[in-house]
């Protein structure tokens, strides 16, 4: 899509490694303005477009298709042009330097700063996944007040999700799994098929959970990381991040406590964000919808045309 003089321009993306956030365990990068204000509307309207699947608690859409029970993606259509361009090309177009590429998919690539970039190369997040790019997308509602509970991804897709953020902030809520404080209030984890995107066995019954605390009866203190996302951001969380840790958003209408050092993307996040947060004491109030469009490569595709041509679909 070209722009027009009145458009900004598009974002200027640097090497991954500059978005790394590098409190958190490996891997997580996030990248504010990710999208122009005039894409992120352009994206918003084509969303409003398609029907959504109404859950308890949100509303969320598949694309292309929601996944079988099996986890397999089983159509014969691929992802609609408008969640393509521009955010996967976009997704696909960022890379490593040459001089972290051994680390970065591994663990100690922390010390990585803008000053100690290589030449950047063709490696990017999606690589080394089994098509290369993003096949599926979960598009999700949040109006304030709601979110999701303590949760994994599985074995379904790569593991590499890219979550954009549109309309609101939200915060994403990181927690260890082997750490992971059960709630006696009945607010236990859950695998991503539970609470997903068919929705069939949701059994979300409260989303305060309050994992920062301690719980005196077990005296077990679980570690909590906050990532901030911005409206227009992209969130990437791979390796570690996503098989030995638990993603959750608080179902609340104002999110407290937020400091640079509870924040974990504090530094990457944009000046204004941080005085609204500062200036706020701390607090800041979810005011509109939050969407999200989580961009992930699922392993088992299976086209439905061919599975169900012919005999199958009654030219017997
Ligand atoms: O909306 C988000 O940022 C997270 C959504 C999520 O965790 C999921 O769809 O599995
Ligand atoms: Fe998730």
């Amino acid at each position: 899509m070209s722009n027009t003089s009145l458009d900004p321009p598009n974002p200027v993306l640097h090497p991954l490694e500059v978005y790394k956030i590098k409190s958190l365990p490996p891997n997580a990068y996030y990248i504010p303005s990710f999208l122009t204000p005039t894409e992120s509307t352009t994206l918003l309207s084509q969303i409003s477009k398609h029907p959504w699947t109404t859950l308890t608690h949100r509303r969320l859409q598949p694309h292309p298709a929601p996944l079988t029970p099996s986890g397999h993606l089983l159509t014969t259509k691929s992802l609609p042009e408008f969640l393509v361009t521009p955010v996967v090309d976009r997704i696909l177009s960022l890379s490593f330097t040459s001089s972290s590429i051994s680390s970065s998919s591994t663990s100690e690539s922390n010390n990585s700063d803008t000053k100690n970039i290589g030449t950047k190369t063709t490696e990017g997040i999606f690589t080394k996944s089994p098509h290369s790019r993003p096949n599926h997308v979960l598009i999700n509602e949040y109006p304030p007040g709601t979110g999701i509970p303590p949760h994994e991804d599985g074995g379904a897709y790569f593991p590499v999700v890219c979550t954009v953020s549109l309309g609101a902030h939200i915060i994403l809520q990181v927690t260890p799994k082997k750490k992971m404080v059960i709630d006696h209030n009945n607010n236990n984890s859950s695998k991503e098929g539970e609470d997903g995107e068919n929705g069939s066995s949701e059994t979300i019954t409260d989303d305060n959970n309050d994992n920062n605390k301690n719980d005196d009866n077990d005296n077990i203190q679980t570690t909590v990381y906050k990532i901030f996302q911005e409206p227009n951001s992209l969130l990437i969380t791979t390796d570690d991040i996503y098989t030995e840790h638990l993603h959750g958003i608080e179902a609340v209408k104002v999110d407290e406590g937020l400091t640079d050092q509870m924040v974990a993307n504090w530094e990457l996040l944009s000046e204004e964000t941080r005085r609204r947060i500062v200036e706020g004491g701390g607090k800041v109030e979810r005011e509109e919808v939050r969407i999200s469009l989580t961009y992930r490569d699922v392993l088992k595709v299976k086209d439905a045309g061919k599975l169900f041509g012919g005999r199958a679909l009654g030219r017997r």
